[in-house]
């Protein structure tokens, strides 16, 4: 009974599952946070118990001892379910990394240099990387990017349109994120249907704290939200999305904002934590029903953006087979997706309403049987695709 452990690790916490290697099952998963904090928290489930513990957590390293003793404690025995490969989440490939990848001496040095792209992401994943293979020295460990699934996007929707050799050496151009949800998401999508992915077009909206949209033409990604960094399209819960870059310089000039100044703003106060002063989707949409204007302004922004994009892609795709609702408020908020989607008759797309208020955590149609777009709430599962990338490395 062998298993792998998936690692998503941030600047302050990792989140982690352990997944049987055959029946991909997940045994535990857990969540160690507020790392190098004076309490750091962890907690562990296994069979749907949960079991927390505050503790100063020095660093990654520490805490991968903390999810360690959490399997000892509480289980499963991993002499029961050793585990035989580590996936990691590494959220920047840039354009070397196409593929689920070994991590070797190098492709950590790689992964380090790719910092610059992604500076919130990457250095987090690597302390996890560095940690993990201290605390699992004797089996592979596998890199699995968020950009990966992206590298078929075409360059006409890759390339910014600014100074082509400034943007070359820097190596400046958009390489889009999600790409494991949105290749899962696309993928089981198919499955439910019974088609192969091969004769689908489709539209994936993969909606959490950070959202993304992306175009997938017969299984591969031809367009998507997200650009150089996770901060560019879909409104989110604290990134701002889409925006005219003269509001940085004039911030820049006229509120005497700093380079880090713009960046916390934009990644970390803008979004519905901005515009509504909550971040969580279920809070804002609590102020909202109380009569609070700023969350129905949020609101409002956030489902106008989400339709300009499904406008996006639909042209691009010239033909629209399915829409997927995924992640946190994708799979759960059905006033989104309906505010998404209305008055989309003439597109072909008709939500059935009673369909969509349903409440499930399976994959399903949303749409009346007459819509000639297929709409669906297909839930995300990030873990268990990188569970079968980096068993598919391992083994090949
Ligand atoms: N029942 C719900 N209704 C509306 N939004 C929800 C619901 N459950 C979760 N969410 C939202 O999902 C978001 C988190 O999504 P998730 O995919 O878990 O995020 P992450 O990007 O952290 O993985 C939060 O904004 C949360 O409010
Ligand atoms: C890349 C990215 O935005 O990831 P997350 O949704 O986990 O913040
Ligand atoms: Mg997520």
């Amino acid at each position: 009974m062998s298993s792998v452990l998936v690692v998503n690790s941030g600047s302050s916490s990792f989140k982690y599952q352990l997944i049987d290697s055959d029946s991909e099952q997940m045994l535990a998963a857990g969540v160690v946070e507020r790392i190098g904090e004076p309490e750091g928290r962890a907690s562990h489930t296994v069979h749907g118990d949960t079991t927390e513990r505050t503790l100063p957590i020095a660093d990654h390293t520490a805490g991968f001892q903390v999810m360690l003793d959490a399997f000892a404690a509480s289980g499963p025995s991993l002499e029961k379910h050793p585990v035989i490969a580590v996936g990691h989440r590494v959220v920047q490939g840039g354009a070397r990394f196409f593929e689920p990848t070994i991590i070797t001496d190098l492709v950590r040095i790689n992964i380090d240099e790719l910092s610059s792209l992604a500076p919130l992401h990457n250095p987090a994943n690597l302390e996890g990387i560095v940690a993990a293979q201290k605390a699992f020295p004797d089996v592979p460990h596998v890199a699995v990017f968020d950009t990966a699934f992206h590298q078929t996007l075409p360059p006409a929707a890759y390339t910014y349109a600014i100074d082509a050799e400034l943007a070359a050496k820097h190596r400046v151009r958009r390489y889009g994120f999600h790409g494991t949800s949105h290749r899962f998401v696309s993928r089981a999508t198919a499955e439910f249907l019974g088609r192969p992915v091969e004769e689908l077009n489709q539209i994936i909206l993969h909606l959490g704290n950070g959202a993304s949209a992306c175009a997938v033409a017969g299984g591969r990604s031809v367009d998507t939200s997200m650009g150089m960094t996770p901060l560019e399209g879909l409104v989110m819960g604290t990134r701002s999305g889409d925006i005219d870059p003269a509001v940085l310089l004039h911030l820049q000039r006229r509120a005497s904002l700093s380079v880090d100044d713009v960046d916390a703003l934009l990644n970390k106060r803008s979004g519905m934590l901005g515009l509504a002063g909550q971040s969580d989707m279920r809070d804002v949409e609590k102020a909202a029903e109380h009569g609070d204007a700023a969350a129905a302004l949020a609101l409002d922004v956030y489902t106008h953006r989400l339709r300009s994009y499904i406008g996006a892609y639909y042209v691009g795709l010239g033909r629209v087979d399915t829409i997927v609702f995924t992640a946190g408020v994708g799979e759960n908020d059905a006033m989104v997706r309906s505010r998404a989607l209305v008055g989309m008759e003439g597109l072909g797309i008709e939500l059935d309403e009673a369909r969509n208020a349903e409440r499930s955590r399976e994959a399903r149609v949303i749409s009346t049987d007459a819509s000639r777009v297929t709409v669906l709430v297909v839930p995300t599962n990030e873990e268990l695709e990188i569970a079968r990338q980096t068993l598919a490395v391992t083994r090949a």
